[in-house]
C-alpha cells in the first residue's frame, strides 16, 4: 500500500525562492532582457502559477475521499465530465480533458464532491495520463472497497499540439477497471453507455 510520502510533498510552498531564482535565469538563459517591465514580476507569477497548477503535491487524495456515509445502495454510481488540467511529466506542458468514474458501493458511498477532489489532487501534479486514471481507480478501490470501479479519462495533450508532432484535436482516452468491472462486460457496457447519455 503506498504510503502518505508517496503521494504528499511540500516542494512549491517550501521553495517558493528558488524557483522564482530559476526561472529568473531560465528568462535570461533565452535572452530575455529579465529587467524590462514586462517581466519583472514574471518569476514570482510563475511561482505561484506552480503552486496553484501542482497543489495536489500538498493533498494527501485518500483524506480527500475521507468523508464517506454508510449507505445500502450496492447499484452502479457514475460522477461523468469531470473537468481536470494536468501537466505531462516529460515537457510539463499542460494536458487536459474529462474523467469519468463509476463504481458499485458496498455499504460505503463517497460525497460526490470528493470525487472531483480525487481526479484535482492526483491531477494537479507532473503527470502521465495512464497513472492519472490507475491511481484515481487505485484510490477509489483503497477508501471504499467497492464492489468495483471503472474509471475512463479523455486527455488532450500540449506537447501533440503546440510542438513535437502537431496533432491539434487528437484525444488519448484511458480506462481503468478494479473489482467486478474486470469480470462483467455487462457492467462495463452499461457504463460506457451511461457516459454517451
Ligand atoms: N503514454 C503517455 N505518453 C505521454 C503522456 N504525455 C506525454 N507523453 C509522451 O511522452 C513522450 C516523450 O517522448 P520523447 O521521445 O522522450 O520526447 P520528445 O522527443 O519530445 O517526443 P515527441 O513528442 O515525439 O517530439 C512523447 O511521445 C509524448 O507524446 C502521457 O500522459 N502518457
Ligand atoms: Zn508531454
Amino acid at each position: 500500500m503506498a504510503g502518505k510520502k508517496d503521494y504528499v510533498n511540500s516542494v512549491v510552498s517550501g521553495n517558493r525562492e528558488q524557483i522564482e531564482y530559476h526561472i529568473k535565469q531560465i528568462l535570461g538563459l533565452l535572452g530575455e532582457d529579465v529587467e524590462r517591465e514586462g517581466l519583472l514580476e514574471t518569476p514570482a507569477r510563475v511561482t505561484r502559477m506552480y503552486e496553484e497548477v501542482f497543489s495536489g503535491y500538498e493533498v494527501d487524495p485518500r483524506e480527500v475521499l475521507g468523508v464517506t456515509f454508510d449507505e445500502q445502495h450496492e447499484e452502479l454510481v457514475i460522477v461523468k465530465d469531470i473537468v481536470y488540467y494536468s501537466h505531462c511529466e516529460h515537457h510539463m506542458a499542460p494536458f487536459f480533458g474529462k474523467a469519468h468514474i463509476g463504481y458499485i458501493p458496498s455499504g460505503k458511498i463517497a460525497g460526490l464532491s470528493k470525487l472531483a477532489r480525487l481526479v484535482d489532487a492526483i491531477t494537479q501534479r507532473l503527470q502521465v495520463q495512464e497513472r492519472v486514471t490507475s491511481q484515481i481507480a487505485d484510490i477509489m478501490e483503497e477508501v471504499l472497497q467497492p464492489h468495483g470501479v471503472m474509471v475512463v479519462v479523455e486527455g488532450e495533450h500540449m506537447c501533440m499540439c503546440a510542438r513535437g508532432i502537431k496533432k491539434t484535436g487528437s484525444t488519448t482516452v484511458t480506462s481503468a477497471v478494479r473489482g467486478e468491472f474486470r469480470t462483467s462486460a455487462a457492467l462495463r457496457s452499461e457504463f460506457l453507455s451511461l457516459l454517451k447519455q
